[in-house]
């Protein structure tokens, strides 16, 4: 057993997998435990996961890292929850049990609900309200849409006896074994139901959306001790729950981006770019977000958000679906084995398109082939894919906020891929900084439970914490890049108009 040193353990509940990290006070990674989690598309452009399977998961990997890492539960000061942001849970207060699968944020199932709402006029309210736009994305029409589709469920919500919770709020019930329904800032500001000016459930958007505001958690901070895991789950007399954010900002915490006008592009399941922009809230005109970037220290900060739907997704379609590839690693050696995609392009728009264009309708499409064409071809193209969208999204963020990029930080499982991440310097013309700790989702947990509970001091303290792993450099001549970049641009109007 490690001698009485003290650690911070951060769960972090992605779309891909669960991860449980144990961090020391450097930042440094003491041990870790991974889960995949299975996903379900009952129908095109339709994802669903068992909510069971991700508590179970959970459960699951805290233990293994407590018992590889030799560490016992009395030495973890605090835990700091991340999640995948939006997920949707409606479970039964009395039972615990969830009365439909997780609609995850990917899911397009209530792009009918959208149209309604906007075809009503609602639009402005949401926006002004919330700075989302009206998407099948965020969890307020995914809630309705169970309410609306599981038998008896409006009533039973109207009495009281159904929750609803993204997925911070729904493992935080189960830790606490049903003592806290509470939710972070972070993750309210991704539902369509929370003002991010006046910091509350709004009753006007509940009233359209026809939810009953008894569901809803309470809304606390980022970094506050909220409770302690139940007693009856082994982990000695219970570690203090001290940090909730979404997994994007607590990836922007992770990285360090405290000062407005620093920004992080994390590639995992979907890829997120965002911006600090301090204490003040940016309205976009070109489609991004405007979204709490956590609430810290009795005041919230905000951040512009450009999110892609389907980043490290279209990799393990290559991987799961067209069987390619065998690891998401594969992916790279074979990119490297040709020089270009001969002109080839994939529009990985499996679930419509984010920012710029909130497209529910359009579905992905390849362009370009010949009968050269080869695998290798294929599978940069896809990886390419990652690189065009991150584009399309810097674009935007760089003219909303009036601040030219001097430097990208970059995470998440797909930055490890170099191929990528080079090209992706190349199409930006900006440095792509890779950190030491690639897990800075993660560490932003980490970060902020451990603040909550003394372990580190400010974040001063963790700002100097941060380390540069490598730094891609731009290196290829404006013409070539113009015009890779503008058969990005004929290839995703070409597949919006195939609907
Ligand atoms: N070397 C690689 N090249 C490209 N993609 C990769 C590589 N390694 C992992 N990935 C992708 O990264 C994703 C997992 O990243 P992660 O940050 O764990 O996601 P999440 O937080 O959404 O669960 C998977 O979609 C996987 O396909
Ligand atoms: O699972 P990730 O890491 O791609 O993140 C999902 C986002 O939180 C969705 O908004």
């Amino acid at each position: 057993m490690k001698h009485k040193q003290s650690y911070i353990m951060a769960i972090d509940q992605g779309t891909t997998s669960t991860r449980a990290m144990i961090f020391d006070r450097k930042g440094e990674v003491a041990s870790s435990a991974q889960e995949e989690i299975k996903a379900y598309y009952p129908k095109p452009g339709w994802v669903e996961q068992d909510a069971n399977e991700i508590w179970l998961s959970v459960l699951g990997v805290m233990a293994s890292a407590l018992l590889k890492g030799d560490i016992a539960a009395d030495q973890i000061h605090g835990i700091g929850i991340t999640n995948q942001r939006e997920t949707t849970v409606v479970w039964d207060r009395h039972t615990g049990r969830p009365v439909h699968p997780a609609i995850v944020w990917q899911s397009r199932q209530t792009a009918d609900i959208c149209q309604e709402l906007i075809k009503a006029g609602h639009e402005s309210a949401f926006r002004a309200k919330t700075g989302l736009l009206v998407d099948p994305y965020f969890s307020g029409t995914k809630i309705k849409w169970i309410l609306d589709h599981v038998e008896g469920a409006r009533e039973r919500a109207e009495r009281g006896d159904l929750l609803f919770g993204t997925i911070d709020s729904w493992l935080i019930w189960k830790l606490t074994d049903g003592k806290s329904h509470i939710t972070d800032y972070t993750n309210a500001s991704r539902t369509l139901m929370f003002n991010i000016y006046e910091l509350k459930w709004d009753e006007e958007l509940l009233e359209l959306l026809g939810i009953p505001a008894a569901m809803l958690p309470e809304v606390r901070s980022s970094s506050e001790i909220y409770g302690k895991t139940a007693e009856h789950l082994y982990f000695g007399n219970g570690i203090p729950i001290a940090g909730i954010a979404g997994d994007q900002q607590a990836a922007l915490f992770g990285q360090a981006c405290y000062t407005k006008g620093m920004a992080k592009n994390t590639y995992g399941t979907g890829c997120f770019m965002l911006m600090n922009t301090g204490s003040e809230p940016i309205v976009s005109k070109h489609g991004l977000l405007t979204t709490i970037a956590w609430g810290i220290d009795g005041g919230v900060e905000y951040a512009l958000e450009g999110s892609v739907f389907v980043a490290g997704s279209a990799i393990q379609w290559l991987r799961d679906g067209m069987r390619m590839i065998k690891s998401a690693a594969d992916s790279e050696l074979y990119a490297a084995r040709v020089s270009s995609t001969e002109g080839v392009y994939v529009v990985p728009a499996f679930v419509g398109l984010g920012t710029p264009y909130w497209d529910s309708e359009t579905r992905g499409a390849v362009f370009g082939l010949t009968g050269g064409v080869k695998k290798e071809h294929f599978i940069r193209a896809a990886l390419e894919a990652l690189a065009y969208q991150t584009k399309d999204v810097l674009k935007a963020m760089e003219e909303d906020s009036g601040i030219a990029l001097t430097a990208l930080r970059v995470d998440g499982g797909v930055v490890r891929n170099n191929l990528l991440m080079q090209f992706q310097s190349d199409m930006l013309q900006v440095p792509v900084e890779r950190p030491v700790v690639n897990e800075t989702t993660a560490l932003g947990a980490a970060y902020l439970a451990g603040l909550a509970t003394g372990f580190w001091k400010d974040r001063d303290e963790i700002r100097q914490v941060w380390r540069l792993e490598t730094s891609f450099e731009p290196n290829m001549d404006e013409s070539r890049r113009n015009e890779l970049y503008s058969g990005w641009k004929k290839a995703v109007q070409a597949a919006r108009a195939f609907k």
